[in-house]
């Protein structure tokens, strides 16, 4: 009797969760619609208000339409930052900032929102504030507009006084060049020396627009919170007539809520695209439990498909692995170098510059290697051990392909990572939770992995195009029913329990093997590891955490739905994959790697040259690996014909080089792909080994690299 009543009492717990579950998204379906009602209703009012004499309501805003500065605009995006086209929302994020609107932009990495506000900043009198997190993030992005002869400066820790002098006499008195000025949020929050000169400069009617970069930094339900960020509002208080735009690659409701009250800018017009990376290629691959085996993976990955150094990082989960996983590449003829909170800023510093200077091709880091990562051609990010949750991943797998090219994102996943990493988030808000979506995303061998990331942010699904890895290859996956091995793990648990003793995933899964011999051979290890995972996600089992002076330590317990299982209602069943189909016929298979053929490749050469011919400029600025895509394949012979590819600074700058370039190539009769069919021939391989061999020897000696 008792026992039914436990029984009905568990499975309307379940029931109740599943509810709960529903409620949730209903919720969330309500507040979007909520938000999108009340959007509406300010258009329509602000479409009454703004009524002609006549009474004919003007038209309702509309942002990709004709503006009076359309051709100036146009001039300035190619001429000076040499982009041919604009990407989705910029164009309209452009209008409505030059309309004087407080603008909010939710866009995902590498989408493009630097130029929303520099374009405008550079079409608007006066002086654009630039707020942003990070000195690297600064002195990137004014290196940057600098190379493209636009007056930008910074005023950080690291300005010259000469500069502070000359920021200050511009925001003061309008003298002296000054278009974009960056700042941290510091520099808002605690000094008044630049405070009242912004005041100066506004009441002059010449600050144009202020710019909060990095915006999510205002909201504590943001992953990077910056206590300094908190204080911006004062912006809008302070300069009540200077457009404000926001920006940001965080998608998730809380933090935009959050920032819109902290930035006073309640009318802004919000602009949210969507998350979706359709450049990214998305995989997860097992991961062996013997650490030389999974650099030996990542080593033939990166030098299988990155043969001409094309920059990647691999994240690992800590300092210590981070250094091991950095000189075991370099042992493997990878010129890779370690990344991580515990070295001092200089040495951090020295590493971002040689890998932003294509001088490194791989960065090992912790996920201290974050949001000052500004390059656009990273073609590979590489997870050693899975991230804390699906936002983190998202973020971090998104540092890839951020120029729109094909990049690829692989992440290696065992379960014995996993109470590693739900030991350290277990006491955050939502740790847990977090962490066993992702592994979910993990243990996935079947649901589109773009899909993943539209349910997780709440948007609706689009097309993966075969862009990922359970899209692209079709697996021999065979079910196994696996309940008798739960039970057995769940009666020695019960043991374990009634001992007032505990186990850890490995004890358990030593224990299955001293007790049920027969049962734990039918199973690799890894296949039980993949099962208790498996039980902790359906909350057969659940895990529980105890510290110890110098670590936390985490143990399986026995969950809410054990007797589901013991008694035989639920069944268990683990997937298990004997092998990869290859391309299934009906999915579109995409090319997700970018190789350079013969003329791209040496006109990245030329770009590296030319990077460090002129100093203080990456080589991405002088050539986007776009623009060199599109010059080997048009081979332009004279000037003209190069300026409407890249643009009229750029050929001032660099036109005669690349013109030689292009010239010589085409003389001496290589075909396009030349070189690239040359890197292919597997004879040719062992010669462009030779050559990988010596990084290891480039990165010690590194000292007169930068
Ligand atoms: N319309 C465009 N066409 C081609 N390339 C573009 C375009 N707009 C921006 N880019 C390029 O895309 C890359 C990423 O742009 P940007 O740095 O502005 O991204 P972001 O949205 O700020 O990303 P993050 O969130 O990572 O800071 C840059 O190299 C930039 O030059
Ligand atoms: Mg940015």
């Amino acid at each position: 009797m008792e026992d039914d009543v436990i029984e009905e009492l568990m499975t309307i717990d379940v029931e109740l969760q599943e509810v709960q579950d529903q409620i949730k998204r209903l919720l969330d379906r309500q507040e979007k619609l909520y938000e999108r009602q009340s959007e509406l209703k300010s258009l329509l009012d602000e479409c009454k208000t703004s009524e002609s004499p006549s009474g004919v309501p003007v038209a309702v805003e509309n942002w990709s339409g004709q503006f009076e500065w359309d051709s100036r605009a146009d001039d300035v995006r190619f001429n000076i930052f040499g982009i041919p086209t604009y990407r989705a929302n910029q164009r309209e994020i452009i209008n409505a900032v030059m309309s004087g609107r407080d603008v909010l932009v939710i866009m995902a990495a590498g989408g493009g929102k630097s130029l929303c506000y520099q374009l405008p900043a550079l079409l608007g009198d006066g002086v654009a504030l630039v707020v942003s997190p990070l000195l690297s993030l600064i002195q990137d992005q004014v290196m940057g507009l600098t190379a493209f002869g636009i007056p930008a400066y910074m005023l950080t820790s690291t300005t010259s006084k000469d500069n502070e002098k000359f920021v200050y006499k511009a925001l003061e008195k309008g003298e002296g060049e000054l278009k974009i000025l960056y700042v941290t949020p510091e520099k808002v929050s605690k000094s008044k020396r630049f405070m009242s000169k912004l005041e100066k400069c506004y009441n002059a009617g010449r600050l144009s627009l202020i710019s909060i970069d990095e915006a999510h930094c205002c909201s504590q339900w943001g992953h990077d919170f910056r206590p300094d960020y908190k204080n911006l509002g004062i912006l809008k208080t302070q300069f009540p007539n200077v457009p404000i735009i926001a920006l940001t690659a965080t998608a998730i409701k809380k933090v935009q809520t959050d920032l819109i009250e902290m930035l006073h800018i309640a009318k802004c017009v919000k602009f949210v695209s969507s998350v979706n990376r359709p450049n990214l290629f998305y995989m997860v691959r097992e991961k062996s439990s013997v650490g030389k085996v999974v650099i030996d993976e990542i080593a033939e990955f990166i030098q299988g498909s990155y043969p001409n150094n094309e920059s990647g990082i691999v994240y690992c989960f800590s300092r210590k692995e981070c250094e091991q996983v950095a000189h075991e590449l370099r042992q493997r003829g990878i010129s890779a170098d370690y990344y991580h909170a515990d070295m001092d800023v200089n040495a951090r510093e020295k590493v971002h510059m040689r890998w932003s200077n294509n001088k490194l091709q791989v960065i090992v880091g912790t996920v201290a290697f974050g949001m000052g990562i500004n390059k656009p051609d990273v073609r590979f990010v590489i997870h050693h051990s899975l991230s804390k949750s699906m936002e983190t991943y998202y973020q971090e797998s998104g540092r890839a392909g951020r120029d729109g090219l094909p990049s690829e994102c692989l992440l290696y996943f065992r379960p014995g990572d996993v109470p590693r990493q739900s030991s350290m988030v277990f006491y955050e808000n939502s740790g847990l939770q977090n962490l066993y979506d992702i592994v979910r995303y993990c243990q996935s061998k079947r649901e589109c992995r773009r899909s993943s990331f539209f349910r997780h942010f709440a948007e609706s699904t689009r097309d993966c195009n075969g862009m990922c890895d359970n899209c692209a290859y079709g697996r021999d996956l065979k079910e196994v029913d696996v309940a008798r091995h739960a039970k057995a793990m769940i009666s020695i648990l019960q043991e374990v329990q009634g001992n007032e003793q505990r186990a850890t995933m490995l004890q358990l899964m030593e224990k299955v093997k001293v007790k049920h011999k027969e049962l734990a051979s039918e199973l690799k290890k890894e296949e039980s590891e993949q099962l208790i995972v498996q039980l902790l996600l359906d909350r057969v089992l659940k895990e529980e955490f105890q510290h110890t002076a110098y670590t936390t330590n985490a143990y399986v317990t026995i969950g809410l739905l054990w007797k589901q299982v013991h008694t035989g209602k639920k069944t268990v069943k683990l997937e298990i994959c004997s092998g990869i189909k290859g391309n299934t016929g009906n999915k579109k298979a995409t090319k997700h790697t970018v190789s350079l053929s013969g003329l791209e490749l040496k006109l990245d050469e030329l770009r590296r040259e030319l990077s460090s011919i002129h100093g203080g400029i990456f080589p991405h600025s002088v050539l986007s690996t776009q623009q060199i895509s599109m010059l080997s394949s048009q081979k332009p012979s004279s000037r003209d014909q190069l300026e409407s590819i890249i643009g009229k600074l750029k050929t001032e700058k660099y036109g005669d080089r690349i013109l030689d370039k292009i010239q010589n190539y085409v003389d001496l009769g290589q075909p396009d792909g030349g070189l690239l069919n040359e890197v292919d021939q597997p004879e040719n391989r062992p010669n462009k080994r030779l050559k990988r061999q010596k990084a290891p020897v480039l990165i010690e000696s590194s000292e007169d690299e930068e």
